[in-house]
């Protein structure tokens, strides 16, 4: 597969940031990391916006720029959109015309994806005559994104799109996002601090932490590493997993997910049997019990072994990860309860999660896409 290659080092003041990384010219790589670690740093190195970072930054087989031999390609010759926190749109501008605007401007590079498939994929088309003026925060950004997808990169950098938007304009924004690398065969780095982003949204994520790179891989693998402790967050911290959509219950509003042959129930999730979602399950949304419940509100009972316990010195609590199905489920219980229950590495356990935890899933996808 090709890849973005990044060999680079740039330092402002006691600030310094290394990285060395692979990352595949394929679907949603996350850069995740705490407000200062580096993320718009590198972002602006990808873009071609800082000269002074020292290294070599590869996109396939293209040399963006080598300081050993001092190439350099300017931004506007690398075929990168970049999309930034508050939506840059032309204010004299409709939404038509700020699209227009970069669809013109960018027909000599090709004309894929045309103007008629952004609009679509960001469902702007009730939009299109209104002044930009007049958007709310998530319209804006929308429009931003669909923009710099006329200008037709071969990849896209998106800084904290949704930083600005409460959490339901985020929640109609990201399948939106989502389904651009499929949609548009286009491969998007994605800067955020929020956990839940990334999980909803990643395929894959580099964790930033003080200017080097902490951890990478699969979403479902870094989020599920307790090491990391406070890097990927305490009260954000969980895991997702990807389901497979069973039944809807129309009388109960609800909706059976199978997930490598256990039952999750979740509020009904709009998309048809057999499709995947992705679920997160925030760590503190979980207990843990060492025998089967019965008479309880909770749903959702999943068994599986315990496969690591990590106890924090300074708190009452441990999180524990608990291999479900070959998975791993983190769950944050108190330090007394792990004493109390003899928690520990190997011993056969129940995961409990009251289906209204469960964050509801940012995408849907045809089993084979998976
Ligand atoms: N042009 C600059 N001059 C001096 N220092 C800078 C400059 N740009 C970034 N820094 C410093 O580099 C460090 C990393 O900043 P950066 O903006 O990359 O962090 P970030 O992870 O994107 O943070 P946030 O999530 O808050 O946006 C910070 O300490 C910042 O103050």
């Amino acid at each position: 597969m090709a890849m973005l290659d990044i060999g680079i080092a740039r330092r402002f003041g006691a600030f310094d940031l290394k990285v060395e990384e692979a990352i595949p010219l394929a679907g949603i790589t996350a850069l995740f990391g705490h407000s200062g670690c580096g993320k718009s740093t590198l972002l602006r190195i990808l873009s071609g916006l800082d000269r002074e970072a020292n290294g070599h930054v590869r996109f396939d087989r293209d040399i963006w720029q080598d300081s050993a031999t001092g190439q350099f390609v300017p931004t506007e010759r690398r075929g990168v959109g970049y999309v930034f926190q508050d939506a840059r749109l032309f204010d004299h501008l409709s939404v038509k015309g700020n699209l227009a605007f970069a669809d013109r401007r960018s027909r000599k590079i090709g004309d894929r994806p045309t103007f008629d498939d952004v609009v679509d994929a960001l469902d702007l088309a009730p939009l299109l005559d209104r002044s930009v003026t007049a958007l709310s925060g998530g319209e804006r950004q929308r429009v931003a994104i669909a923009r710099t997808l006329l200008s037709r990169p071969r990849l896209l950098l998106l800084d904290e799109p949704l930083a600005a938007l409460d959490g339901r304009r985020k929640a109609e924004i990201l399948p939106h996002i989502a389904s651009l690398p499929r949609r548009f065969s286009i491969p998007i780095v994605y800067v955020t601090h929020s956990v839940e982003e990334v999980g909803q949204l990643a395929d894959r994520m580099i964790v930033l932490s003080a200017g080097c790179v902490a951890a990478r891989g699969p979403v479902e693998e870094v989020l599920s590493r307790i090491d990391l402790g406070p890097l990927t967050g305490r009260f954000e911290a969980g895991v997702t997993l990807t389901a497979q959509i069973v039944g809807h219950d129309a009388e109960w509003a609800m909706t059976k997910l199978d997930h490598r042959g256990q039952r999750l129930l979740v509020p009904r999730i709009d998309g048809a049997i057999g499709q995947m979602v992705k679920v997160r399950l925030r760590a503190r949304d979980v207990a843990l019990a060492t025998e089967r419940p019965s008479g309880l509100s909770i749903r959702n009972v999943l068994s599986g072994t315990v496969r690591q316990v990590a106890a924090e010195a300074d708190t009452a609590y441990a999180e524990v990860l608990v291999d479900v199905a070959g998975v791993g489920v983190r769950a944050r219980v108190t330090r007394m309860a792990v004493a109390g229950l003899g928690l520990a590495e190997g011993r056969p356990v129940f995961v409990l999660v009251k289906s209204i935890a469960i964050d509801r899933p940012a995408q849907t996808y045809r089993q084979d896409d998976v």
